[in-house]
């Protein structure tokens, strides 16, 4: 039987001819990508449309079974397509590319689709392509795995909560600081053996500057930084001791890791006021390392064994070396590697009189990926891809007439709600109202000309908004993508400047707020600028958003039940999220709006830097602090 009569019997006529005139949107093509795109392929959507910005490596053939040992290198988008030819009925369209990459994907690329499905690894994505789906109101199917656990949401803007309505866990990370100055515990030696050592020395390309003036350090201590600079460069000197493959250079490995590099630490002495100076090796120590190093994988050993074994696998990974191309990674499975790791972990815990690890925990630590299981993909795609049907509202057996009636599915272990069943299928909820994404604010696309973006002028700019909104005249506009004030009731500065002069130009987001009322005031709206050079010159047309009059933040009259309303949100009992007891707490910076992470503050007025040069006024002052966690060590 084809594959089309099973689909209409399931889903009938009409909708089978809706899903092949349907066009949907594929974020990732890793380990959930490739299932979902078997399954939304077998589901026959007219056009399928995949965006993946990598290239397939050796360790994603465990899982992403469209890929074979000869793609390896090659671009994930267009082998999954190629992969899939023999089976595929819809058409496919990949692409290799950065999905928040605005000039590739402007935001009326995504105009086209009918649904998205997102199977990303990382958050920054994530949110994004949440924020594109609130501003079109295209639904995206949301979901994630991390081993045995995992999570489907779709997403219907406006009606259900959207990604951002929940807190999310960020993934631990460490100042650059204290992994390479002043490591307190086993996990920051191991993070700087694993990522830091090992990669100079046997992963990366030699290039010798580290001379990166936007690095975040994780501190302000000039001769910290330079000295971590300093310590990067000569890295790549010890690495040509490593290219020699002459074995009686490893203690000048030893003696500059462990000898010289932390006396010059010890020279920085603003370091060691309120902390335990670390103690370096002494020459004899290294130069005199037992003949049997211990192998036993669960002790730790002595000092003089962790050096003896360094020196030993030093040496196994210098005559690996060559035979790889020059480029060892580090594998928690690959004993030489993780053998290495470990010791020079372990040799600067003890400088640092932390307690040593024996390989074994420091598997468990270096090793912190939690492996991908591919059942747990297949499981989470096949659950996207089901529930696809009922968001477009196409299975004739269970019409959508609401859409909170609507399930998300994830795994009860993620969520500690009960040991016996393997998924919970609760109802989507309503969107949470202090969700700065989807709730706080009004939204809406501007549609704009490049000519128009040259010529129009911040003040007209302001002028039309507030007409076509009904804003009063004390507004203020900010670039939220930047967070910079543009223009308020006594910063007038930029007002002759044009959009593009002021640095405003695709993709950018500004938010524009009432700053009158004292009892009422107009909802706040961010509005998307969407630059299209399809579109006729002098184009700026405005979305048609109602922005309803609100309640003023400070109005005394707020009636019992808005206030109920409004705390209600903060913690909702409710079983779609994954806090423990089905409790989630979402942020707490009430009065506060949240912007990519950045708490703006709500109060009326708030001048912020502009970037701009010749920076026009100098009553600004900055207002948000600089994101401090840009360049930080991160474990996988
Ligand atoms: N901003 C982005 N734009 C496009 N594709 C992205 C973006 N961020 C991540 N991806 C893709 O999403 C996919 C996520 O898949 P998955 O979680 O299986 O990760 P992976 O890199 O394939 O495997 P692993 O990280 O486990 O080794 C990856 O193929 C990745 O390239
Ligand atoms: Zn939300």
């Amino acid at each position: 039987m084809p594959r089309e009569t099973s689909l209409v019997t399931i889903i009938g006529e009409d909708s089978y001819k809706k899903l092949r005139s349907s066009r949907c949107l594929l974020v990732g093509a890793g380990g959930i990508g490739s299932e979902l795109l078997k399954d939304i392929i077998l589901m026959e959507f007219g056009e399928i449309h995949i965006v993946d910005l990598d290239t397939i490596d050796l360790s994603n053939l465990n899982r992403q079974f469209l890929f074979r040992q000869k793609d390896i290198k090659q671009p994930k988008s267009t082998t999954a397509v190629k992969a899939v030819q023999h089976f595929n009925n819809s058409k496919l369209v990949p692409y290799q590319g950065n999905v928040m990459d605005i000039s590739t994907f402007p935001l009326h690329w995504f105009e086209q689709f009918d649904i998205i499905f997102n199977a990303l690894d990382n958050l920054a994505a994530r949110r994004y392509v949440n924020k594109i789906s609130q501003f079109l109101s295209l639904p995206l199917i949301e979901s994630g795995t991390a081993g045995f656990d995992g999570y489907m949401q779709p997403i219907i803007p406006g009606k259900t909560e959207c990604f951002e309505c929940t807190k999310k866990e960020t993934p631990k990370t460490f100042p650059v600081c204290t992994i390479r100055s002043t490591p307190s515990q086993p996990i920051h030696c191991i993070v700087w053996a694993k990522n830091f050592l090992f990669n100079q020395l046997f992963a990366s390309e030699t290039s010798g500057n580290e001379d990166d003036n936007d690095q975040d350090w994780g501190t302000d201590d000039a001769e910290e930084i330079k000295r971590i600079k300093q310590e990067t460069n000569e890295l790549y000197e010890l690495q040509k001791i490593i290219i020699s493959r002459d074995a009686s250079r490893i203690p000048e490995i030893l003696n500059k890791l462990f000898i010289q590099d932390i006396n010059k630490l010890l020279a920085i002495e603003n370091l060691w006021k309120t902390r335990t100076k670390p103690v370096p090796l002494s020459d004899s120590q290294i130069n005199t390392p037992t003949k049997t190093a211990q192998s036993a994988s669960n002790s730790v050993g002595t000092i003089q064994e962790q050096i003896s074994n360094f020196i030993n696998i030093t040496q196994k990974l210098m005559d690996r070396y060559p035979k790889e191309q020059n480029h060892i990674e580090f594998d928690k499975d690959d004993a030489d590697t993780l053998e290495f790791v470990a010791t020079a972990a372990n040799i600067r815990s003890h400088i640092f009189n932390i307690p040593m690890k024996s390989v074994f925990d420091i598997k468990q630590i270096a090793g912190n990926i939690i492996p991908a299981i591919a059942t747990t993909n297949a499981i989470v795609a096949g659950a996207s891809s089901l529930i696809s049907l009922r968001v477009l509202n196409l299975l004739k057996y269970a019409p959508t007439t609401k859409y909170t009636d609507l399930n998300m599915a994830f795994t009860a272990k993620a969520s500690n709600l009960s040991q016996n069943r393997y998924l919970s299928n609760p109802k989507l909820a309503p969107p949470n109202k202090n969700c700065p994404v989807c709730s706080k604010v009004c939204r809406g696309v501007i549609k704009l000309s490049s000519d128009c973006l040259n010529k129009m002028k911040l003040s007209d700019f302001v002028v039309l908004i507030r007409e076509k909104y009904s804003y009063p005249q004390d507004i203020s506009l900010l670039d939220a993508s930047n967070q910079r004030l543009l223009f308020d009731y006594d910063f007038e500065d930029l007002n002759d400047r044009t959009l593009s002069e002021i640095n405003l130009g695709n993709g950018s987001i500004i938010l524009f707020s009432d700053e009158e009322g004292d009892t009422m005031i107009r909802k706040a709206i961010e509005l998307f600028l969407d630059v299209d050079d399809e579109l006729p010159c002098n184009t700026c047309s405005l979305p048609d958003v109602e922005v309803p009059l609100i309640k003023a933040n400070n109005s005394p009259s707020k009636n019992e039940e808005e206030e109920k309303n409004e705390k209600g949100a903060d913690v909702v009992a409710t079983t779609n999220s994954h806090g423990k007891d089905g409790i989630v707490i979402l942020d707490d910076d009430e009065g506060e709006i949240t912007i990519d992470a950045e708490p703006i503050n709500g109060s009326k007025k708030r001048p912020v830097d502009t970037e701009i040069s010749e920076a026009p006024s100098n009553k600004r002052t900055k207002l948000v602090n600089e994101p401090t966690n840009s360049d930080i060590v991160e474990l996988d």
